[in-house]
């Protein structure tokens, strides 16, 4: 029987078209398939791609449980996500199997962070229904008393896990707009503090306290749903919320009912539960939401690293090398 062991030309599915041409290294040392279209695999079509495979690169759209590990095969050595949260792979099923799981962090802290200030600022100013006004023939004049917004100079800033992309977002907002900083973590960030100021504190009373609230925290059993009726209830109601991290944070149908009641003030949002969120639902159709198609990573810098990134973790793998970034 094949197993980990490393094998010549090591057989490796690619899940989606990536960006520059990293896949061409891939080519040079394995034979590479990739599914061609715009629209992921369906499971089933997942399924028959990954029999007999050593190597894995997969978009965060592919579920990766231990199910479909056993349908690849015991030589599957490696599973190499493109990004870096990892909630669509069993990490621990992998593990049970000596699968290496890698991700691609750092390289798009940056562009997400960047687009977590953007969906602030848009949820804080109207900037979607406002422009939509004057593209659809609409604008009638300057109004003393239309569109007022919420400004965050001077306010507080809530960050609800002060990782990597967490930090990057309260440096833009403490730095440039002297933001006062709460934030939550499982443990104390002496260096953020001593970098940005700031207060750990629980999340009641960042959610009571902030005046702007963006989710940052990885989505696991323990976040799932960690922004929900009640703890929406806590903010102000001037408050925004920004959510770039993971849909499944967030109770979506809490945060409709929320912005009708205009208990907060309103909501950017990256990620949704499904993505994508039907054109009809309440929060897509909503005044006072933003909602982008996931595109916090999608610059070419961050795209193309990723990919990078994704296509060492792969060929580390399959020649069982320690991965360049793993979280096994
Ligand atoms: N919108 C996008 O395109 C996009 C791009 C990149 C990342 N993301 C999401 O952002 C997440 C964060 O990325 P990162 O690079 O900052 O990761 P990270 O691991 O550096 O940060 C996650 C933080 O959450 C903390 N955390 C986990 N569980 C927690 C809990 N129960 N309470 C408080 N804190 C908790 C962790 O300790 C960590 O500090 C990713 O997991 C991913 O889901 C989205
Ligand atoms: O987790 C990630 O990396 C993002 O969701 C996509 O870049």
């Amino acid at each position: 029987m094949e197993s980990h062991e490393a094998v010549k030309r090591p057989r490796v599915l690619v899940t989606r078209q990536t960006p520059g041409e990293s896949l061409q290294r891939l080519r040079e040392v394995c034979e590479v398939e990739v599914w061609p279209e715009t629209m992921p695999p369906s499971r089933e079509e997942l399924c028959r791609l990954v029999k007999g495979r050593h190597g894995l690169l997969t978009m965060l759209s592919d579920r990766i449980d231990g199910e479909m590990m056993e349908i690849a095969g015991d030589q599957l050595a490696v599973i190499s996500n493109y990004a870096v949260g990892f909630n669509n792979i069993d990490v621990d099923a992998a593990k049970t199997r000596g699968i290496a799981v890698g991700n691609t962090p750092d390289v798009l802290t940056d562009a997400t962070a960047d687009l977590a200030v953007a969906l602030l600022f848009a949820a804080s100013r109207h900037v979607l229904p406002a422009g939509n006004q004057v593209r659809e023939g609409e604008w009638k004049t300057w109004e003393p008393t239309g569109w007022l917004g919420v400004e965050p100079a001077g306010k507080t800033l809530g960050i609800v896990g002060m990782g990597r992309i967490g930090r990057a977002t309260a440096r833009r907002l403490v730095g440039g707009w002297g933001m006062n900083l709460l934030y939550t973590s499982r443990s104390d960030q002496a260096e953020v503090e001593k970098e940005l100021g700031g207060r750990r504190v629980e999340l009641d009373t960042l959610l009571a306290e902030s005046d702007f609230v963006s989710v940052h925290v990885a989505l696991t059993d323990e976040t799932r749903n960690l922004i929900d009726a009640e703890a929406i209830s806590k903010m102000k109601s001037t408050s925004v919320l920004v959510n770039t991290a993971r849909g499944e944070i967030v109770d979506q149908d809490a945060l409709v009912e929320a912005l009708e009641n205009r208990s907060i003030f309103g909501a950017g949002l990256d990620v949704t539960t499904p993505e994508p969120l039907s054109a009809e639902h309440p929060l897509v159709k909503s005044a006072h939401c933003v909602i982008l198609p996931h595109i916090g990573s999608a610059t070419h810098t961050s795209r193309n690293a990723m990919a990078e990134i994704a296509v060492d973790n792969l060929i580390a793998g399959l020649s069982g090398r320690p991965l360049r970034c793993s979280v096994t």
